[in-house]
């Protein structure tokens, strides 16, 4: 089916009143049909109703006990139970890369993008992937992979998972509606929504068009970053990350599913669905969470914080402090430093910052053609120099300091360890924007000595 109204409009009434499970992290459990889910033991001789029980493991077993995720899933069929994956063919998510990124030299220039193309009428979520590229190596659990998407068409008896990573999916146009193998999650722009590694899951949109990024997590799952001084609560609080309540799909017949795996796609038709889980529990599953439910902590004297400040979520690495990828908000917030420029700063980072806008305007930069715009993305690899365009430096100097209220727009960053490489399609798109280097010329030189 194309993406017609009836078919957005039926997704938008499924959508209507979903219900929750509340809390980031917690043991979450959820029956579709009561007595689903066996009441002290993960794995009776026989699991209750018929049902198969299933470990998925998001963590080595052998983890601390404080990073350990794992649920239990009680199924019609085992997953076990599917035939032979085959390589997908280039028809399956053409512009769909994966890490290790090789197409390209890592390129030290300022990057922006316009929006994606809309998208050929039927493409799905998984067709409509462009990947723009990444660092690390899916195979060794490390680095990013970052994609854009646009998509008109619900992904029908079509399913997708990746083995390579969590995906942390930002809707910017059009709301989506995610059917996964926990249950329905509904994500419009201004929410997030986060696919754990494996876990599969199909879309379908709510809206005639959608469009967002997703930030594909190769390496240690997301968590809330520690909060030190800053006390108990605040940033992105636990309660407001949704899991779904079971739902499953009792369905015969081929159902093609699509496994992302070492950076390649494979495919295998199933003779049913895979979201076919009647109950489950754990710790790990899928969440979405409203952007502007996000603390923003700032400074109320003087100096404009590090970013870090903005951090929802963060993929620790072995050295402490350092993120494989760190995913971070620029939410609406007052400003009320004294004798401070306020917008971000020039700076020179040695993790690498790729930016994208949910709606309105950045700060740090002019809105409008041309400019950063929805949809739209930039990249300042390790240690490309950045900060305010020239219009924002002006403006902002010359301001005068009273409190002022930023709420014109919602942007975000993912901030990683390594270098972006790019793909080739993202190299060569069509819709890079040529001459972004020219946002910081005329900054002339005031030195009075
Ligand atoms: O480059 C950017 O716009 C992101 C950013 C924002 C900020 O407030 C401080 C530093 C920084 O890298
Ligand atoms: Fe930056």
């Amino acid at each position: 089916m194309s993406g017609t109204t009836s078919g957005f409009e039926q997704a938008r009434k499924t959508a209507e009143g979903l219900a929750y499970s509340s809390g980031f992290g917690n043991e979450h459990a959820s029956e579709a049909v009561p007595g689903a889910l066996p009441i002290g033991r993960n794995s009776p001789q026989r699991a209750p109703l018929g049902l198969y029980a299933e470990q998925l493991s998001g963590t080595a077993f052998t983890e601390p006990r404080a990073h350990n995720r794992r649920s239990w899933l009680y199924r019609i069929r085992p997953s076990a139970a599917h035939p032979r994956f085959v390589r997908a063919d280039a028809s399956t998510g053409p512009a769909l890369r994966g890490a290790p990124f090789t197409e390209t030299e890592p390129d030290p220039n300022r990057l922006r993008w316009d929006p994606l193309p809309d998208p050929a009428p039927g493409t799905d979520f998984l067709d409509g992937l462009w990947t723009l590229g990444g660092n690390g190596d899916a195979a060794r659990r490390e680095g990013v992979s970052i994609h854009l998407y646009a998509a008109d068409s619900p992904m029908e008896r079509r399913v997708f998972g990746s083995a390579d990573g969590e995906l942390l999916i930002v809707p910017e146009r059009g709301g989506l509606l995610l059917r996964t193998e926990f249950g329905l999650l509904r994500a419009e722009p201004g929410h997030v929504a986060l696919i754990p590694r494996g876990v599969r899951f199909r879309v379908e949109p709510l809206d005639a068009v959608v469009r967002g990024y997703v930030c594909e997590n190769h390496g240690r799952p997301f968590t809330l970053p520690d909060l030190g001084p800053i006390g108990a609560n605040g940033l992105a609080n636990p309660r407001d990350f949704m899991a779904p309540t079971a739902a499953y799909e009792d369905v015969e017949g081929p159902v093609e599913v699509v496994n992302k795996f070492c950076g390649t796609l494979w495919t295998a038709t199933w003779d049913h669905s895979p979201l076919d889980v009647v109950a489950w529990h754990g710790n790990l599953v899928p969440y979405v969470y409203d952007l502007r439910r996000f603390n923003v902590i700032g400074s109320i004297s003087y100096d404009h914080p590090d970013p870090s400040i903005f951090t929802v979520l963060t993929s620790p690495t072995d050295t402490p402090g350092l993120a494989n990828v760190d995913f971070v908000v620029f939410a609406p917030r007052w400003l009320v430093g004294e004798d401070t420029f306020r917008p971000p700063y020039f700076h020179r980072n040695v993790m690498s910052e790729y930016m994208g806008l949910i709606e309105g305007a950045y700060d740090a930069k002019t809105a409008g053609p041309g400019g950063f715009v929805p949809g739209g993305g930039s990249l300042h690899n390790m240690m490309s120099a950045h900060g305010p365009d020239r219009e924002t430096f002006e403006r902002a100097g010359a301001a005068e300091l009273v409190p002022q209220k930023v709420d014109d727009g919602l942007a975000f960053m993912f901030e990683t360890r390594w270098p972006v490489a790019l793909t080739a399609r993202a190299r060569d798109a069509g819709h890079l924007q040529r001459g972004y280097d020219d946002v910081w010329q005329g900054l002339e030189r005031h030195f009075r000595p």
